[in-house]
């Protein structure tokens, strides 16, 4: 398959603080990747880059490739029109995102006005079909409702109607059911599988929970302290990882196997390091319990793995690193 995002040794400051390092990754035509780390590693802002929705004092270094041409050297207009018709994003907390005095039909004709020429009549018609087809039961009544009217799965699954206006080819969904309950969670999740089967949508799911991604994702990347650290397929991941960050997450998340599923979040000792003041050598060192001098100060590559991944770890020949136990 054919690669649609291509993202090499983006590096990216803000008001002069560097946030990421090295970043780079592909996403292929049709693929569902997650993007996983703790809290501060840097998804979002891997996402934002993406969509060029970076704030005026950011500098992006590096490429970000996407159907062959790259974003960070493309005008304002030439983003602005790529974001209203091939990139969209969704956020994790829908009814943040939604005017709380509008009907959301309106709102959604709003976005359907912007992209197309097309009277309002028209325009509800297609909010309505867009409502049926993320799964709103009684769409033509949706339309009338208040956000203070619908729970915040059904926001979610407005929002994702709203990202499939202008029928993108990549979906970004940062934290999509971090916002809801376990139920609901699991629905958004197959809604999102259910879009990429029948649409061919290149998706990349943001999470820091293991279980969400495993269920929906064939590959995952890994990101610590604003670096990608591993690469690799959702279930050579889950088996055999490549580095101690992404088998500390395993063992701290107890994804069970047999169900792919997250039970409970214990969190890995220490702290994550700040990506503005990060560690000399490897990152990720001073919480390894398999450091040596040399991660000290060697800064560690992303090269090839076994499994044909990529790794961010200068033990990763060494090291084996079972995965969770059933
Ligand atoms: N506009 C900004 N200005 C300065 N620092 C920022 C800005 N946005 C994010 N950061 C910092 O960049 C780092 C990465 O943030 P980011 O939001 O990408 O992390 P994340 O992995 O998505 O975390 P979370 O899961 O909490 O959303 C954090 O240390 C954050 O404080």
């Amino acid at each position: 398959m054919a690669d649609l995002l291509r993202v090499a040794d983006l590096g990216l400051s803000i008001g002069g603080t560097r946030l990421l390092s090295d970043v780079s990754f592909t996403l292929s035509e049709g693929e569902v990747v997650g993007l996983v780390g703790e809290s501060g590693s840097g998804k979002t802002l891997t996402g934002l880059t993406v969509m060029g929705l970076l704030p005026p004092t950011a500098e992006a270094t590096g490429t970000v490739e996407f159907q062959g041409n790259d974003l960070l050297t493309a005008g304002p207009e030439e983003l602005r029109r790529l974001r209203g018709s091939e990139l969209s994003m969704i956020f994790q907390e829908p009814r943040a995102s939604l005017h709380p005095a509008r009907p959301v039909g309106k709102q959604i004709v709003d976005v359907v006005r912007a992209h197309e020429q097309v009277s309002k009549a028209v325009a509800q018609d297609r909010a309505c079909d867009l409502l049926a087809q993320v799964g709103l039961p009684n769409p033509r009544r949706t339309l009338s409702a208040y956000t203070h009217e619908l729970s915040g799965g059904m926001c979610q699954r407005i929002m994702i109607a709203m990202a499939l206006v202008c029928e993108p080819r990549l979906l970004l969904a940062d934290e999509p059911t971090t916002a809801l309950d376990v139920t609901i969670q699991a629905q958004i999740i197959e809604l999102l599988r259910g879009l990429a089967e029948e649409r061919g949508l290149t998706v990349l799911l943001i999470s820091h929970n293991l279980g969400v991604v495993s269920d929906l994702c064939s590959r995952v990347i890994t990101m610590y302290c604003g670096q990608v650290v591993t690469v690799d397929r959702t279930d050579h991941l889950l088996r055999h990882p490549q580095h101690p960050y992404p088998w500390a997450l395993l063992q701290a998340s107890a994804v069970d196997l047999d169900t792919e599923r997250e039970h409970e979040w214990t969190g890995i000792a220490g702290t994550p390091a700040n990506p503005a003041r990060p560690p000399v050598g490897c990152r990720f060192h001073p919480r390894c319990p398999h450091r040596t001098e040399t991660c000290e100060s060697t800064s560690p590559d992303l090269v090839a793995a076994e499994g044909g991944g990529l790794t961010r770890c200068l033990r990763h020949e060494e090291l084996t690193l079972s995965g969770v136990s059933a």
